[in-house]
């Protein structure tokens, strides 16, 4: 899966700069992946860099194959990424607006078989009852499972998510990481996913990677592993009680902030 070796970044504008990574090593499971930590910490910055949007000093391989050194064909090829930040106006349907996720695979038309692809992600989805709306005028929570569905379309072998969860009902919230699961399981594809719901993560994550508030590396592996009282009260300033339900994963119940507000 992802191995990320030396990693530094640091985001640069007119002469000032700030530093997000400095040699950072890390290695990802294969399945379901789960980033943790604090705001700040350097989340979206690490997925950006697997992704290819930023200049960084170090390598980031995939199955020992370098993507630092790949061209952006093969980059578009093997991942699909869905970012933090969402465009909330198009004059598309949605439809219209998954279909462009397979922009890469479309032959100057769309093919029976895109269009397969894409009735069977809204479904999976549950949103197929949204095809002919527009895209404009739907909600929060919808716009985002577009933006989902536009990331799954493209049937990439790794998939990149920054926050996916954000503005979904608690059901839809449940039902997203059980499809991801479910194309972890049936297709063979890795994800990494950042999440700030620890409980989510608990319950869905093969793999969690935290980072703490300086972008460094504060632990990983499996979930009952790396969600500790300690982790919570050191990486995220939270007194948290933690229980475990039957099949050992942590459930956490935060109490309060270490800080006085
Ligand atoms: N375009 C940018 N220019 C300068 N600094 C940036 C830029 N984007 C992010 N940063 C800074 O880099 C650091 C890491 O940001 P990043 O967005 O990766 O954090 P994050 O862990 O994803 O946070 P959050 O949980 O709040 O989304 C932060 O200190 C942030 O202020």
């Amino acid at each position: 899966m992802i191995t990320v070796d030396n990693l530094s970044f640091s985001y640069k504008k007119n002469k000032a700069s700030h530093q997000v990574f400095d040699d950072l090593n890390l290695s990802f499971a294969k399945g379901f992946n789960v980033i943790l930590g604090p705001n700040g910490a350097g989340k979206s910055t690490l997925i950006k860099s697997i992704f290819g949007l930023l200049d960084y000093k170090g390598n980031i391989s995939y199955n020992k194959v370098s993507i630092t050194s790949m061209n952006i064909e093969d980059k578009i090829k093997l991942m699909s990424y869905l970012p933090q930040m969402d465009m909330e106006i198009s004059t598309l349907t949605v439809l219209e607006m998954v279909i462009l996720g397979r922009l890469p695979e479309l032959r100057h038309k769309v093919s029976e078989e895109d269009l397969n692809i894409v009735m069977d992600t809204l479904a999976s989805l549950n949103i197929t009852s949204l095809a002919t709306r527009n895209f404009s005028e739907l909600s929060g929570g919808q716009k985002k499972l577009v933006f989902i569905a536009q990331t799954l379309v493209r049937k990439p072998k790794l998939i990149l998510l920054d926050e996916p969860v954000n503005s979904l009902d608690l059901q839809k919230q449940l039902e997203l990481c059980q499809l991801l699961q479910k194309i972890v399981n049936k297709q063979n594809v890795d994800i990494i996913v950042i999440l700030h719901d620890i409980n989510l993560a608990a319950r869905y994550a093969q793999h969690i990677v935290v980072l703490d508030e300086n972008g460094s590396i504060y632990n990983s592996g499996k979930p009952c592993e790396v969600i500790t009282s300690k982790m919570l009260e050191e990486v995220y300033g939270v007194i948290a009680n933690l229980i475990y339900d039957d099949k050992d994963i942590p459930i956490i119940a935060p109490v309060s902030s270490v800080h006085n507000v």
